[in-house]
């Protein structure tokens, strides 16, 4: 089936993105963007389109080639529904805070009422796509609704997981590693709906990177690539902290072990901890599914990645407070990035949220720069944690527009975010304005440690 008509549910830092690609390399197929949130569908639409709502390298041009050609964004969410002969959902599935399975399930109450309102609206037979990462077995419930609740069309279900890692979005989009895509390959109807989707991505990816799989081995496969991937951080940031009781160096020792090609260099960068909407929503879903399975060693061995990388975001705190004669109360901590990675205005889960929160209750004073995220967002990021009164964080932090600022008069920097800038500040004219002795804690292995010394820093970096 030649599919003419897509309508994606969600317009976020998934649906926005791989929308715009596909309507870029496929001028043929109309593709509507829809949302309930408004401002982000006027955001999408904005005449000035560096003005769309996410921030990621080389997207804006993709938009603008093919918005309003065959890329449309809208808040009529049935009239896209009712045209589209393919749905993707990509709606958020972030982790419950409430009820069974809080602080761990995935919250599918989106993905449902997405499901209801297709049943509602569809007139004819439909090929929905999961684009949102869910857990093992959800289109199985998807099918249940569909045809439950429906007008007696047919619904074909496939699930057809996202990959792609913000700030590098269109690159991977352009050129992934693979596309996976899951259906029912033992019925005709499933493997034409298959092979529709295959046919779009075929346009720009070569077809052997397009993998095809029963649906529950690809949903299943997209929890596992993003709990081995964290897993490798958390084993690298395992490994920082035997680095620094021994004198080795954890990228050495990461180069060393990463030149094997049976392990792979990739990430393997120590941190102060990984961040993101996805690595520890993701995990935890894995571990509440085990769990529910009884599979109680598997659950254990996966959360431990979870309870590694608190650890490594509360070690790299009280490394700063034991430094610092043991007391930060009343002292000026400069933080450098507050986002979760460079090159992207998300903080999800970063972990700048989490060293600034321990800071704060040893009675730190906390003056924060980072060169994409807003101030609010910042002040949002720690009314979040319930920590303290939203007036005490805005008493003790301060949201300043550059690092001079920030460092002026700290007793300590700590840098959180690898931004490139970061790298080439007049480390001198800051060490000159901080109170002595100037610390400064590198979370990121971003700066040189002879350098820093030789201006007159005491200098502390993860893994060194
Ligand atoms: N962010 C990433 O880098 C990434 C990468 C791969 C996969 N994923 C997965 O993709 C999914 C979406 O993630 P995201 O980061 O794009 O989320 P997001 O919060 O940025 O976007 C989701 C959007 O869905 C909209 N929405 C929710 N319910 C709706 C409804 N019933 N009708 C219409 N719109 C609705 C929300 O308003 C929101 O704008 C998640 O499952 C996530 O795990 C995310
Ligand atoms: O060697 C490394 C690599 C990453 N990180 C940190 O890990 C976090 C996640 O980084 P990254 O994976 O690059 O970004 P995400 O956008 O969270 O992408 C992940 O999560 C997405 C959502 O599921 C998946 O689609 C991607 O494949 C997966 O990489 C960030 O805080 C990084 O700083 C490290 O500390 N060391």
């Amino acid at each position: 089936m030649k599919i003419k008509n897509i309508c994606c549910i969600g317009a976020g830092y998934v649906g926005g993105p791989t929308m715009a690609v596909i309507a870029q390399k496929c001028p043929e197929i109309n593709v509507t963007v829809v949302d309930i949130n408004k401002e982000r569908i006027a955001a999408w639409n904005d005449d000035d389109v560096e003005n769309i709502p996410i921030y990621e390298p080389g997207l804006s041009a993709v938009v603008l080639e093919a918005r309003g050609r065959n890329l449309f964004f809208s808040t009529d969410v049935d009239e896209a529904i009712d045209k589209a002969d393919m749905i993707f959902i990509s709606v958020n599935t972030p982790t419950k805070t409430y009820g069974i399975g809080k602080g761990m399930a995935a919250d599918l109450k989106f993905i449902e009422l997405c499901a209801r309102q297709i049943a509602k609206v569809a007139k004819n037979d439909k090929i929905v796509v999961e684009k949102s990462t869910l857990p093992v077995r959800t289109a199985e419930a998807l099918k249940n609704i569909l045809e439950n609740t429906g007008n007696g069309v047919n619904y074909q279900i496939l699930s057809n997981p996202e990959f792609l890692a913000e700030g590098t979005a269109v690159d991977d989009l352009m050129n992934p590693d693979r596309v996976l895509i899951g259906g029912d390959l033992d019925s005709p109807k499933g493997k034409e709906a298959v092979r529709s989707l295959v046919d779009i991505y075929a346009h720009w990816i070569p077809k052997e990177r397009i993998l095809t799989t029963n649906v529950w081995s690809s949903e299943l496969s997209k929890l596992t690539a993003n709990a081995f991937l964290a897993q490798r951080v958390s084993s690298i940031n395992a490994m920082s902290e035997l680095c620094e009781k021994t004198g080795a160096d954890v990228n050495e020792v990461s180069k060393a072990v990463g030149m094997d090609t049976r392990i792979g260099s990739k990430f393997l960068k120590s941190s102060v901890g990984f961040g993101g909407s996805c690595f520890q929503k993701d995990i935890l879903n894995l571990v509440y599914i085990s769990k529910s399975f009884g599979l109680h060693q598997v659950a254990d061995y996966w959360e431990q990645v979870i309870i590694m990388n608190d650890y490594q975001k509360k070690r790299f705190a009280y490394k700063i407070v034991q430094t610092l004669f043991n007391t930060v109360s009343g002292k000026k901590i400069a933080i450098l990035g507050w986002a979760f990675k460079k090159d992207t205005n998300d903080t999800r889960e970063s972990a700048a949220i989490y060293v600034a929160d321990y800071l704060l209750n040893e009675q730190a004073e906390i003056v924060i720069y980072d060169p994409k995220v807003k101030k609010e967002q910042i002040y949002a990021d720690l009314d979040y944690l319930n920590t303290r009164s939203s007036e005490e964080n805005r008493t003790k932090v301060k949201v300043v527009n550059t690092p001079y600022e920030a460092t002026k008069e700290a007793h300590a920097v700590a840098l959180l975010t690898e931004w490139d800038e970061f790298k080439d500040l007049n480390w001198q004219m800051i060490y000159d304005k901080m109170l002595k002795p100037a610390f400064l804690f590198d979370g990121r292995r971003l700066l040189k440690r002879k350098t820093k010394e030789d201006i007159g820093f005491e200098f502390y970096a993860i893994g060194n």
